[in-house]
């Protein structure tokens, strides 16, 4: 499969009446694909994100999600849209008065999964990051880095489509973000297509067939070509398994 599930066409953004922060941005992303996005503090990347799992309307261009214009896309469709996209938050959100278990079981129980069929998967996942022993904990007394790997499982525990992370190992030592990438890697090789907004260079470094997308002060550059030409090798699903 070498089709685009996104693609993005000369966008800007300005927020008000400001400069544009996001500007002539094109490139697409194809299935199965792994994407860092880089750049300094303030080039973009969190409000790049945010078009892309559809939390904010570009001000001009085009863009469009699993084959369909995403800009004019009524409101009723977009929760459809959503939960095919697993987004960990630059800032988590949590469910505030939930417990760590049940956020994770959140995106499962809403795509009406049987009770029975959820507590394993959850359980499985919260140990994968390290919180076996923290279920029953709400967001309030669980550490920065502790609630970071809660929003994590619950973004890929659904098995999204397309998995939009804001700096998620931004909050957790480099073992645990090692760790972590290793499960975006996973899920990657399960067929979905990962786009992670990072300022490490060493995560970078660990997946060397991983495309890199890189803001300049809100700019993409794009010397390869990478972004615009389907890739000439193709990570076949389940590959790894
Ligand atoms: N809601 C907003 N209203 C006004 N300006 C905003 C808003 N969100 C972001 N900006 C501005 O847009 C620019 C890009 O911000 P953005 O958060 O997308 O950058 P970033 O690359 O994610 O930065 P960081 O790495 O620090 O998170 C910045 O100049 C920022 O001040």
């Amino acid at each position: 499969m070498t089709g685009a599930i996104a693609r993005f066409d000369n966008v800007g953004l300005r927020y008000g009446t400001d400069r544009e922060v996001l500007c002539d941005v094109s490139f697409s992303l194809f299935a199965g694909q792994f994407y860092f996005l880089t750049g300094a503090s303030g080039a973009g990347k969190s409000s790049l994100l945010r078009m892309l799992y559809l939390a904010q309307r570009p001000s001009r261009g085009v863009i469009s999600l699993f084959g369909t214009d995403a800009v004019s896309l009524p409101r009723d469709r977009l929760p459809g849209f959503r939960r095919r996209i697993g987004v960990v938050y630059q800032d988590y959100r949590l469910v505030p008065h939930l417990s760590a278990f049940d956020n994770v079981a959140l995106p499962l129980r809403m795509a009406g999964m049987d009770e029975r069929d959820v507590a394993r998967p959850v359980a499985d996942m919260l140990a994968w990051v390290g919180l076996a022993d923290r279920m029953a904990a709400r967001p309030a007394s669980l550490s920065g880095g502790e609630q970071q790997r809660v929003a994590i499982a619950r973004a890929v525990i659904g098995r999204p489509e397309l998995l939009v992370a804001d700096e998620p190992t931004g909050n957790v030592d480099s073992d645990m973000a090692v760790k972590l990438l290793r499960l975006f890697e996973a899920l990657n090789r399960l067929g979905t297509t990962v786009v992670v907004a990072t300022h490490d260079m060493n995560l970078l470094q660990r997946l060397p067939d991983s495309l890199i997308m890189r803001l300049d002060k809100g700019r993409m550059s794009d010397p390869t070509g990478a972004l615009r030409y389907p890739p000439k090798r193709q990570t076949p699903l389940g590959a790894g398994l």
